[in-house]
């Protein structure tokens, strides 16, 4: 298991009180899949990847990444842990603007004192077809191709696994079609494990498997669900609620 979440919980102290964001959830992540988060607003789908990606840290309950346990490491360690086995991806791209694409790509290995190989950066951006962009800096790119700059950087130091926070949330339909599909042959042509927060059925339908998550908790799984059927789950769910 890439990566494996026991018993999570998530707190916030509010001024109206006690927030409880995660309420104990248990789940698995398989390297090679390609996994979809959906869920009412505040049902702690951001929480839930914040706390595994190592951005939050959980009030209790374990993350297990690549065999090793989030919350055992040290600041330090938990930065370069992240730095080098989990890549993240924003809806708002969170490129550094004054920086080319290939420099961006290139930034987290700088950042962690390595040099960042130019043959492998225009590698991984060939891999998300803009090798003849990476000269261009971010206000010169598209909406969909600052995502796929975006994408290429959290691959670039070859992660266990890539969480992706709403990613086509700020694109139009034909340019979200563009940078799912990549997810997607990222799972499938080059073993990548990724977990996916959307509130689009058709993007969870490009998933493995699709998660429900209701007040904190998972409440209900999908394998090879299509739009459709992602809908209509979700329309049911929103019904009980
Ligand atoms: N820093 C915080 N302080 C207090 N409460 C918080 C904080 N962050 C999140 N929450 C609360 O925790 C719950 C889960 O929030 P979260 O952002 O994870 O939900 P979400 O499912 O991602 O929502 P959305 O789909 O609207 O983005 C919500 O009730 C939210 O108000």
């Amino acid at each position: 298991m890439t990566v494996f979440l026991r018993e999570l919980r998530k707190t916030y102290e509010a001024t109206a009180g006690t927030v409880t964001a995660l309420d104990g959830v248990t789940v698995g992540f398989e390297q090679s899949t390609f996994t979809a988060i959906m869920g009412p607003s505040g049902s702690g789908k951001s929480t839930l990847l914040h706390c595994a990606a190592g951005l939050e840290q959980p009030t209790s309950g374990t993350v297990t990444v690549d065999g090793t346990v989030l919350g055992e490491l040290g600041g330090n360690e938990l930065t370069r842990f992240r730095r080098d086995r989990i890549g993240f991806v924003f809806q708002d791209f969170n490129l550094v603007s004054s920086l080319t694409a290939a420099q961006n790509v290139a930034l987290p290995a700088r950042l962690a004192g390595r040099r960042a190989d130019a043959a492998a950066v225009t590698a991984v951006l060939d891999g998300v077809g803009l090798a003849d962009r990476a000269a261009h800096r971010p206000s010169e790119l598209s909406g969909g191709q600052q995502q796929r700059v975006a994408i290429a950087r959290a691959l670039f130091a070859q992660p266990a696994v890539v969480f992706a926070d709403e990613p086509t949330g700020a694109l139009d339909k034909a340019t979200s079609h563009q940078i799912l599909t990549l997810m997607r042959r990222m799972v499938d042509e080059h073993g990548r494990t990724i977990v996916l927060v959307t509130h689009d059925p058709v993007a969870a339908a490009v998933a493995d498997r699709v998660l429900l998550l209701v007040d904190g908790r998972v409440t209900d799984e999908m394998a090879g669900a299509d739009a459709a059927a992602v809908a209509d789950r979700m329309t049911a769910m929103e019904r009980s609620w």
